[in-house]
């Protein structure tokens, strides 16, 4: 399931700053995983940062979560464009014209745009968080509900729990890309996550990439850590 290629780990930088995120980077390699940079790290870091990692040959994966307004959202999808990255993202939940005006945005890079997804529910949140916000079906049916809204305005695909995996895999076909967080392998503490599965079993659900933060990056041997998970998912 893994292939050189199209590593499927993505590795979630959640750090205080560069110099932390760098060292950890220095000792990985591009051909076993991606990098995820989040909130936290670029408003630290910003661009200079992102170039940083991709002159040390990685992908990047920009989750800046973006949900605004259909102008001010398709500009910064663009933003990441010039910046190069891999794949980038926006909130389903900013509704068909915002998703459509970042994909027709994205238009004019080309081959070269980066993926465009969407984020569905949280994988933080359970049925009690949703009902919290009014909404009252559950995690799954809103997860398809926003998946299939994604899918009609043209994106590449959805974040979503692994769990959500089979329903969408089935209802969205193949090619429709799953970028699932909330993975924990069996050691590792649940978090704040409320919707999780291992490496293996994410991977078997129909998972495209997996999100890892934590288990790898607050691990006493970060590398190890990941060592681990990529010899248990090369072998699938
Ligand atoms: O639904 C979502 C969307 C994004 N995330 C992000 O993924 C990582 C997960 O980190 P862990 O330490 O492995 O929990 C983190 O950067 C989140 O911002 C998510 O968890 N769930």
């Amino acid at each position: 399931m893994q292939t050189k290629n199209d590593p499927k780990i993505l590795v979630a930088l959640d750090f205080p700053s560069e110099n932390p995120a760098l060292a950890l980077v220095d000792q990985l390699d591009p051909a076993k995983c991606r990098l995820k940079v989040g909130k936290e790290l670029f408003t630290r870091s910003g661009p200079s940062l992102v170039r940083g990692l991709q002159d040390r040959g990685f992908d990047v994966f920009l989750d800046l979560k973006f949900h605004d307004i259909p102008n001010t959202t398709s500009a910064a999808v663009a933003a990441a464009a010039d910046l190069g990255v891999w794949m980038v993202n926006v909130h389903a939940s900013g509704g068909e014209n915002m998703m459509v005006a970042c994909r027709e945005r994205l238009e004019a890079f080309g081959a070269d745009r980066p993926l465009l997804i969407a984020v569905t529910v949280l994988t933080s949140m359970s049925a009690d968080d949703l009902a919290g916000i009014g909404i009252t079906e559950s995690p799954e049916a809103h997860v398809s509900r926003l998946a299939t809204l994604t899918k009609n305005c043209g994106l590449d695909g959805v974040v979503c729990s692994a769990q959500e995996a089979p329903k969408l895999k089935a209802e969205q076909g193949t090619d429709f890309k799953l970028i699932t967080p909330g993975i924990r392998p069996l050691s590792a503490a649940k978090g704040d996550q409320q919707r999780i599965m291992t490496p293996t079993d994410a991977l078997k659900a129909g998972s495209d990439y997996l999100v890892i933060g934590r288990p790898i990056t607050q691990a006493s041997d970060p590398l190890a850590a990941l060592e681990a998970i990529h010899s248990e998912i090369v072998a699938l």
